[in-house]
């Protein structure tokens, strides 16, 4: 699928990975819709994106996508005001190790669209330079791992830790390459953007 004249919505695009996913599809001719529950930031981000590029082509709507109603008002709204949705990128996420539950309903949001008829395809990346990496120093979010925490900086080191534009990369590649559906892609410092291998087994079924 071209990115140019497509429209795309990003949860917790206001910083970080999602700001990157933002930037990268502005970049290839996206319109975009950039969700978070973060006002300010959100507010930020699009005024500092409407600096690089046509103001009308980003929206900010702040939702918290836990929220089912704000969420599915969001998505209403992408599609009153852009006429389309073409891509949705499930980027929102939280280091919350105390509150497990809300750290899985916020970070696996997308685990039930597969009945829309999209593609669906993840993207796992190793350590990535953004705010949420703060979070390592912080008990209330690292909860029974904090002892862990130099461990962690000492993991960071020696696996390195990326841009963000790297993760950008990848998601372009996904949304450009229709043959991707079901796919884990994996981005590492060391080995750049790569695909999980699974071993083929003999049993084909017959949905597919
Ligand atoms: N930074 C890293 O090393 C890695 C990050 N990830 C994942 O990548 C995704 C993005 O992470 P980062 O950009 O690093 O984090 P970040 O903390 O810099 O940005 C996350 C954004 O999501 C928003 N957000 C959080 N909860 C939300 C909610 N309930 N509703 C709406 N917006 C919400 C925040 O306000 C923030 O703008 C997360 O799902 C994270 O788990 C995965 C692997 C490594
Ligand atoms: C524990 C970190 C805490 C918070 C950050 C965020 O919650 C983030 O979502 C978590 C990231 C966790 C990353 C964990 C491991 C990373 C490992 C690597 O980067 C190394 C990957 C592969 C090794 C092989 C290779 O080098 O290619």
């Amino acid at each position: 699928m071209h990115v140019n004249g497509k429209v795309a919505l990003v949860t917790g695009g206001a910083q970080g990975i999602g700001r990157a996913f933002v930037q990268a599809l502005l970049g290839k001719g996206a319109k975009v819709a950039l969700l978070d529950r973060n006002s300010e930031a959100g507010q930020e981000s699009k005024a500092a994106l409407d600096e690089q590029f046509e103001a009308q082509r980003t929206v900010f709507i702040q939702c918290d996508v836990t929220d089912q109603e704000q969420l599915k008002g969001a998505f209403k709204k992408v599609i009153e005001h852009f006429g389309r949705l073409d891509i949705v990128v499930n980027n929102a996420g939280v280091n919350n190790e105390k509150d497990w539950e809300s750290t899985i309903q916020i970070n696996l949001l997308a685990a039930n669209m597969e009945n829309y008829g999209v593609r669906l395809n993840t993207i796992c990346p190793g350590f990535v330079n953004t705010p949420i990496l703060q979070s390592i120093d912080k008990e209330e979010n690292m909860g029974q791992y904090y002892s862990y925490k130099d461990e962690i900086k000492n993991m960071m080191q020696f696996y390195g830790v990326m841009d963000p534009s790297i993760i950008a990369e990848g998601l372009i590649t996904i949304i450009e390459d229709d043959t991707l559906n079901g796919e884990v892609m994996k981005i590492t410092a060391s080995q750049g953007i790569h695909f999980q291998e699974y071993s083929q087994t003999p049993f084909t079924s017959s949905k597919r």
